[in-house]
């Protein structure tokens, strides 16, 4: 049996697809065989069949609608694959009626442009990487929106910053290679990016500009600004030729570039973003919870991604800042003009991918109409913005175009109450084509002569209830029901007959039918031929739309940012030059905003680059040390972006990095122990913060054994609060109180602790920071509170008394060898005397002995190894 011709052109195509889904057309379905249909009818959840095709066995095959296949290829990407899309054409070498099928597009999770499968507040990115010689070029797009921009960074840790920031769904690049010791494959499996390694020949120097120069038509890559990026220009070529091969059209919505370089922002490393919840929360990944949560009354899309897009990348130039700040100042005082924009901004639509359906030919009367009366917001916004005088606002505001003439073609053009299909006409409103226009009267007028000519015949006949009638099969014919057959003419020739009717046609019919649906036909094809060459202006538009739609996001962002600050009463900070954080009454904005009352309780915060360079921070578990030091950088965070800050008043320097190590986090470096991530982080922090930089840490070295992990708190902070070696501004919250002791012996480095009220046997919580360390750790205090049985709470108390003063964990080790080597174990002198010891002496049960030889007692803190003595105590005690 030998393979159809069908099939082997289909394995031709499907072979030089080998990493895509092939989605091949034949008659109203798309089919797939073989893996890929065993594949997708389990991922999709479909009916797998068998087709005979020539081979041994029936190939698998499972076949999807083609008008509901959009859908199913949109999940398929969502799921990280690729799907190839084969149409069937009509080719003029192949005999009449024989189609050929060839690959049209190509969807990938990063190429994805239709606007329904993508998160409208967030950018959908793809990274072209290229890696040569331990320095990365960088270009990034969402072809959905057509931002596209460029960076270059050496090391690859930031590499891994700039991926964490933009979280792509798709990397393509010249070379497989590690990031901080990740490799590609497991970035893909972790966060489900696509990898797409491509051929070397995509990243070429002399190619990149060709394409750069021919896609922006400019006779330079200097003028694109991108003269000093010679690595990313090489990313950004590449990343146009894939982005032609897969998306041809959608192209055309990249109308511009811009770079930037590492350093024109605030550095924020991964863990940093993610300790401090910027755009989303740890553990849900939900942007509730998040700061952007907090700051995000956007009212579009548009401006929803902008605002992320301002927490992403906080400003680090002075000028910069004050300029946006000022702008949310402007919108913050103008309440009244502030409520009208955003009212004025409600109706607007998400006008970036509304253009990428535009620009892709997909976009239908509906979204035609949705351009046009979101373009008509742009005149009442603008009069509003003629009231400002901020700098930023006056300058977009100039930018801003009303689109006029594109409103008025569309608006002229688009019948209001067009039906969804494009090709069923009474798509085009009368008065826009006169040739549209003589047809729509024809087909009215035939409409009247079918009238006087139901109404002759039936005159001439004497058939009272002849009627002219039309169905799609048979056309228009007369109907006679059988009462009447008999008074039936000769002229009326029959054309189909019923039950109790017969149909007939005459010539004037006939003649008649041919004017009126011949019209019908000219019609809807001229109308939809109209339609096209009016979305086809818009999309020559496209330009001056992206541009607009940027100026509203921004303005949306600004309008944000002000109504959040008035609504949660922030105050504007100041920009200083001394390098001074001072804030009155600071609080977190998210932890405030979950409260929902006025009971979160406000704190300040002094750092400077001479006396008080350093705060070490105790306080019991639970008294608020974490969320103390988050708000302070995340005011810092907030301020950089132009946004007011939560406080009654601040006063703050800008910060180039903010780094934070806080808690356990085992995250990304699958592999790695809790210690070794806390490690490499700090290692980051010694390694990178400088002067300028923000630093925050929470409790570092309680990952391994108290000694080393309080001797390594020892040196770092020495090492930080050294201005010759670093000079942070750093907040350092420990439960080791042994640091309290460096205030006074190290300069800069100053105490404070989080106030708690003892009542009784409990704790209160009071929330107020104050200089001073703390004397006590309320660490069983806070177990009760946790709900820690009342006989564990109380034997641990015993055990603080009968130990305190002891080295636990030497004394602990004796025991747990002594167990090991059936020695008694060795006791204190005083011990032996009173007897205290003697359960100890009971131990002579191997199962015990080899259970207290695992115990890993140096890597324990104090409370850890006093409850594992009470619980072995207790096993003990059991077995007697
Ligand atoms: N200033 C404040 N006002 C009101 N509530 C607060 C304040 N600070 C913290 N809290 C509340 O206390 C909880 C615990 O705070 P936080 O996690 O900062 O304590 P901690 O001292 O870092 O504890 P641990 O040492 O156990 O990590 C927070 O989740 C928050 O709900």
């Amino acid at each position: 049996m030998a393979l159809s011709p069908m099939m082997s052109k289909y394995l031709e195509t499907k072979n030089e697809y080998p990493d895509c889904i092939l989605f091949y057309r034949l008659g109203d379905f798309y089919e797939m065989f073989f893996d890929d249909a065993t594949m997708v009818a389990k991922e999709l959840e479909l009916t797998l069949t068998g087709k005979d095709c020539g081979l041994k066995e029936r190939a698998p095959m499972c076949g999807v609608p083609y008008h509901a296949a959009e859908t199913y290829i949109n999940r398929l990407v969502q799921n990280g694959h690729k799907v190839a899309i084969a149409e069937q054409m009509e080719d003029p070498k192949l005999a009449k009626g024989l189609v050929k099928r060839e690959v049209v597009r190509i969807v990938t999770p990063g190429t994805i442009t239709s606007s329904g499968v993508l998160a409208d507040d967030k950018n959908n990115y793809i990274i072209s990487i290229f890696y040569i010689d331990e320095r990365f070029g960088l270009s990034i797009c969402d072809i959905s929106t057509g931002d596209f921009f460029v960076t270059e960074i050496i090391t690859s840790r930031e590499l891994f910053d700039e991926i964490q920031k933009y979280q792509p769904t798709e990397i393509i690049c010249n070379h497989a290679f590690e990031i901080s010791g990740i490799s590609l494959e497991e970035l893909k499996k972790k966060y489900n990016i696509t990898i797409t390694p491509l051929d070397n020949s995509y990243f070429g120097e002399k190619s990149g500009i060709d394409i750069l120069k021919k896609h922006f038509k400019v006779s330079s890559v200097e003028a694109l600004g991108l003269s000093e990026f010679t690595d990313a220009t090489v990313a950004s070529g590449a990343m146009l030729r894939y982005l032609y091969e897969m998306q041809k059209s959608s192209c055309a919505q990249i109308v511009s570039i811009s770079a930037y370089k590492n350093g024109d922002y605030m550095i924020v490393d991964t863990s940093s973003r993610r300790n401090l919840e910027l755009v989303e929360t740890m553990r849900e990944k939900k942007k509730n919870g998040s700061l952007l949560g907090v700051l995000d009354k956007t009212s579009t899309a548009m401006g929803a991604r902008m605002l992320r897009s301002f927490l992403e990348q906080p400003l680090i130039n002075r000028e910069r800042i004050l300029n946006r700040q000022e702008a949310v100042a402007e919108l913050f005082e103008r309440y009244i003009d502030r409520e009208e924009l955003r009212e004025y901004l409600n109706p607007v639509y998400d006008l970036e991918r509304l253009m990428a359906r535009v620009v892709t030919k997909n976009a239908n009367t509906r979204d035609l109409l949705s351009l046009s009366a979101s373009m008509k917001m742009i005149a009442p916004i603008k009069e509003v913005l003629n009231n400002c005088t901020s700098g930023e606002i006056v300058r977009v505001n100039e930018g801003l175009d009303r689109l006029e003439d594109i409103i008025d073609i569309i608006d002229r053009a688009v019948n209001e109450d067009s039906p969804l299909s494009l090709k069923e006409g009474n798509i085009i409103n009368t008065g826009y084509n006169a040739e549209i226009d003589k047809l729509r009267q024809a087909k009215t007028e035939g409409k009247n002569w079918l009238a006087s000519l139901e109404a002759d015949e039936k005159e001439k006949t004497g058939i009272k209830n002849l009627k002219i009638k039309y169905n799609k099969v048979f056309g228009y014919y007369f109907e006679v029901t059988n009462s009447f057959k008999d008074m039936v003419p000769d002229y009326f020739v029959r054309k189909q007959t019923l039950t109790n009717a017969e149909r007939y046609t005459t010539d004037n019919l006939k003649e008649l039918e041919n004017i009126i649906l011949g019209a019908e036909d000219k019609l809807n094809n001229l109308e939809y031929e109209v339609f096209t060459e009016v979305r086809d202006t818009v999309a020559d538009n496209v330009n001056r739309i992206q541009s607009s739609a940027k100026s509203l996001a921004y303005i949306d962002a600004i309008c944000s940012l002000a109504t959040v600050a008035y609504n949660n009463n922030y105050t504007r900070p100041q920009i200083n030059t001394n390098g001074v954080i001072d804030i009155k009454d600071g609080r977190h904005p998210v932890v405030e905003s979950m409260l929902g009352d006025d009971s979160f309780i406000a704190n300040d915060t002094y750092l400077d680059q001479n006396k008080k360079r350093m705060s070490i921070i105790t306080g019991p578990n639970m008294a608020g040390k974490s969320t103390y030091m988050r708000q302070t950088a995340l005011i810092c965070m907030m301020a950089q972006i132009g946004s007011f800050v939560p406080a009654s008043q601040a006063s703050l320097c800008v910060c180039d990095r903010i780094f934070t190590r806080v808690g356990a986090s085992d995250d990304l470096a699958s592999g790695q122990s809790t210690f070794m991530v806390e490690m490499t982080e700090v290692a980051n922090i010694l390694r990178n913060a400088t002067r300028n930089s923000l630093v925050i840490l929470d409790e570092i070295g309680r990952g391994t054994s108290t000694f080393d992990g309080l001797a390594i708190a020892w040196a770092v902070v020495e090492h930080i609060s050294n201005i010759k070696l670093i000079g942070a501004k750093t907040l350092f919250a420990t439960h080791y109180h042994e640091l309290s002791e460096l205030e006074g012996t190290l300069p800069g480095v100053n105490n404070y602790c989080i106030l708690v009220k003892e009542r009784g046997d409990n704790i209160v919580f009071l929330r107020k920071i104050v200089t001073g360390g703390a004397d006590k750790s309320y660490g069983i205090q806070v177990a009760k509170l946790a709900g820690v049985p009342e006989s564990v709470t109380e034997r641990a108390k015993e055990l603080i008394e009968e130990l305190s003063g002891a080295d636990i964990a030497t004394r602990a080790r004796e025991i747990a060898e002594a167990a090991v080597s059936k020695r008694k174990p060795v006791k204190r002198p005083d011990e032996v005397e009173s007897g205290q010891l003697s359960l100890f002496d009971a131990v002579n049960n191997d199962s015990i002995i080899e259970e207290i030889s695992k115990i890993d007692i140096t890597s324990m803190t104090p409370m850890d190894a006093l409850n594992t003595l009470y619980a072995l105590q207790n096993k003990i005690k059991n077995r007697i």
